[in-house]
């Protein structure tokens, strides 16, 4: 039997009967033509919506792309691995919102020359990264932290040139490092750079009073110009810093520091921050050089009579100013110091403002034009160096 619909024919059919039949398959033609028109809609909407997928999936392959960098420094496991070497004061940062806001601190360094001293395994480093900076060149003692700090100038170089040096930044010439980055003249705006860092505990106060040493010469780094820091110290020696006349932390590196620089103590971070966990906590402090400096005086002049004033900080500032004097000169040139630089004999070294400071430090420094020898009288020389500099002392006031 034949599957296929016996052949009609419409003449046989009365006049309705074949209205009729016409009629079904004129509706028959339009359901087929709609079918067709909702196929051809269907095939489009497919097309967009494959498009749209396409289009979700090539982004996030090429946004995963761009956070290369985060993932290949995901190595926590391989950094808390690394045994902390004490003698460095290595004391690391592993949460990110912290880094971050160290270098929140440092204001704007997009474009910038950065210098960061001991990145270690680049936590603080990875923060400066996301800022793109012009060039950052990382100072580290320790080499074995090169292939962290590798991988991370692998990471970045499209926007930022990472310079690594491992070496000891007491050392490190920050002037030749610079080089190629724009000059301004020191009463202008600060320079774009910026020097940063989570300073190891052992050189930390010796590293400040050397910079602030370039910053009197306007050498190093401060040959660009007020070159600002942002950098962290123990906590008690960030107070120090910034501690104003009459209060208890107020010593000779907040004078010696804000002769020079406007210092401002920005946050403190919990010693429960670092691993491993130091016994302190840490002050991040910004420091940017005074466009007109309090003093104007040799660094090594204005350092030894701020250091001497403050030997005797509980006692009367007379005892300190005696020090700066050999004997056979000393009760006549205190009373001459004091004197000129209008200061009363019992005001106690942390009762005296940095503008008296200042003043102390010019008068002596006039005695010295009268007396030249007493520029090099420390009253702590070993007793065979006393010797010779009482002999040669003596002979120095026939020629005053
Ligand atoms: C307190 S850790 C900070 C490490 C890292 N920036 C962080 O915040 O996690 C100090 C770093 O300075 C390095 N360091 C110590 N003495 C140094 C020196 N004289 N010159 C350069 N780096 C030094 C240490 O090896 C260590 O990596």
């Amino acid at each position: 039997m034949s599957d296929r619909m016996p052949k009609v024919d419409l003449s046989k059919l009365n006049t309705s009967d074949r209205e009729f039949m016409q009629r079904i398959n004129r509706e028959n033609l339009e359901r087929v033509a709609n079918l067709k028109r909702i196929r051809r809609n269907n095939l489009i909407t497919a097309g967009i919506l494959g498009g749209i997928v396409i289009g979700i999936y090539s982004y996030t392959i090429h946004a995963v792309k761009q956070e290369t960098f985060l993932d290949d420094f995901e190595e926590p496991a391989k950094i808390t691995k690394l045994k902390a070497i004490k003698q460095l004061s290595q004391n690391f940062l592993m949460d990110e919102r912290i880094t971050d806001k160290i270098v929140r601190a440092a204001g704007n360094i997009a474009n910038h020359h950065v210098c960061e001293v001991g990145p270690g395994p680049g936590s603080i480093t990875r923060s400066i990264i996301k800022m793109q900076p012009h060039k950052l060149i990382v100072v580290e003692k320790d080499p074995r932290f090169l292939p962290s700090l590798e991988l991370l100038q692998e990471a970045c170089k499209s926007y930022t040139n990472l310079h690594i040096e491992i070496g000891d930044i007491l050392t490190y010439n920050m002037e030749k490092g610079f080089e190629g980055a724009q000059k301004f003249d020191w009463t202008y705006t600060p320079p774009p750079i910026h020097l940063i860092g989570n300073l190891p505990f052992s050189v930390s106060t010796h590293l400040i009073i050397k910079w602030l040493e370039f910053i009197s010469q306007r050498a190093s780094a401060w040959s660009y110009g007020r070159t600002p820091m942002t950098l962290t110290f123990q906590k008690e020696v960030g107070e120090r810093m910034v501690a104003q006349i009459n209060s208890k932390q107020r010593c000779r590196l907040s004078v010696i520091c804000q002769l020079w620089c406007n210092v401002q103590y920005k946050f403190t971070i919990p010693g429960s921050a670092f691993v491993p966990k130091p016994d302190v906590d840490v002050a991040v402090v910004t420091l940017v050089p005074l466009k007109t400096p309090l003093i104007d005086a040799p660094f090594a002049m204005v350092e030894k009579v701020i250091r001497t004033i403050f030997n005797t900080r509980q006692k009367y500032c007379q005892r300190g100013v005696e020090k700066l004097f050999p004997e056979p000169v000393r009760e006549e040139l205190t009373q001459k110091l004091l004197i000129l630089s209008e200061i009363n004999p019992t005001t106690r070294p942390f009762q005296l403002s940095n503008e008296d400071f200042v003043r102390i430090i010019y008068s002596y420094k006039l005695l010295c034009d009268d007396y030249p020898k007493i520029i090099d009288y420390n009253y702590r020389m070993p007793k065979v160096d006393r010797d010779e500099y009482f002999r040669q002392f003596e002979d120095s006031l026939g020629t005053c």
